[in-house]
């Protein structure tokens, strides 16, 4: 095709993603994505022709995300909790599931004085939205892997905001103590691989997912470490798998006898949330 103007390419790329199948909504996402534009900015450019270029690019990137490419590791970045978050194949895609965390911290912690550990940061969703939201928070951002904490720095530079990074497997490099710590752990059992969508298995990292002892591992190595990282009132939030609530109470109530534990569902109803009250 020649001169196609933004129209045209989203008309192609609409009936080519519908044919695969696949979310036909990805159209928009991966051009918009590609221009930075808003969906008012898209509109008013809705008549301009692409160039060879962009063309080209947005042709590439609507074929692989048909071949089960996620558009955010296309596009090389997603939004989280308003944030633009740079990701890649090092880094967990963040959902919407872990907003929802983020709030249920927000609403619970008003204080501007605390210190906040973020286990498991990825690409610093968690840890980063908060810093946002509350700026005086001194926050700490960890992971296991150096090339996720690579992205969460420079995530924590593209928002001009500063955490401490920490590459630590759960709390073993992590020195001080905190009133808040919030992980997003794998929680994946290794045997439900094959009920996940091939996209998340073929891209995502496996290190972000999956966790032996049907996904409890780490819930339980971090009940055995978080002695001596509490303040006096600290809280500990975790997001857990939807079939996890129970396991993960017992694993927190047995390591805690006097901390309460609380579920919280997520929007869709679910049990995705747990709250440990030091
Ligand atoms: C489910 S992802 C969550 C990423 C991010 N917090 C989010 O919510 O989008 C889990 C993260 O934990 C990290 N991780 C896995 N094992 C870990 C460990 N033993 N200690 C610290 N981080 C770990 C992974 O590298 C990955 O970044």
């Amino acid at each position: 095709m020649d001169n196609v103007t933004v129209f045209k390419a989203q008309k192609w790329a609409f009936s080519f993603i519908a044919e695969h199948q696949k979310e036909t909504s990805a159209a928009e996402l991966l051009l918009q994505g590609q221009m930075n534009w808003s969906t008012t900015e898209m509109l008013v450019h809705y008549q301009d022709v692409l160039s060879q270029e962009q063309w080209a690019l947005f042709k590439a990137n609507v074929i692989k995300y048909c071949q089960g490419w996620p558009a955010q590791y296309l596009l090389g970045k997603a939004n989280f909790f308003g944030l633009e978050l740079k990701v890649t194949e090092d880094t967990l895609i963040p959902r919407q599931e872990t907003e929802e965390l983020v709030e249920w911290i927000l609403a619970d912690h008003k204080n501007p004085e605390l210190t906040v550990l973020d286990i498991g940061t990825g690409t610093g969703a968690i840890g980063l939205s908060l810093k946002t939201e509350r700026p005086t928070w001194q926050v700490t951002l960890s992971d296991i892997s150096p090339k996720a904490l690579a992205i969460a720095k420079e995530n924590q530079a593209r928002l001009n905001v500063t955490t401490t990074l920490v590459e630590s497997d759960l709390l073993t490099n992590i020195v001080g103590t905190f009133d808040v710590i919030v992980s997003n752990p794998p929680y994946i059992a290794t045997d439900e691989a094959d009920l996940m969508d091939e996209s998340v298995l073929k891209h995502e990292p496996k290190t972000a997912l999956f966790a032996p002892d049907n996904g409890l591992y780490l819930y339980k190595q971090l009940a055995k470490q978080l002695t001596g990282h509490l303040r006096p009132h600290a809280t500990l939030y975790l997001e857990i798998g939807f079939k996890q609530a129970k396991a993960v109470t017992e694993i927190f109530a047995q390591e805690f006898p006097h901390a309460t534990v609380q579920v919280k569902q997520d929007i869709t109803g679910h049990d995705r949330m747990v709250k440990v009250s030091f």
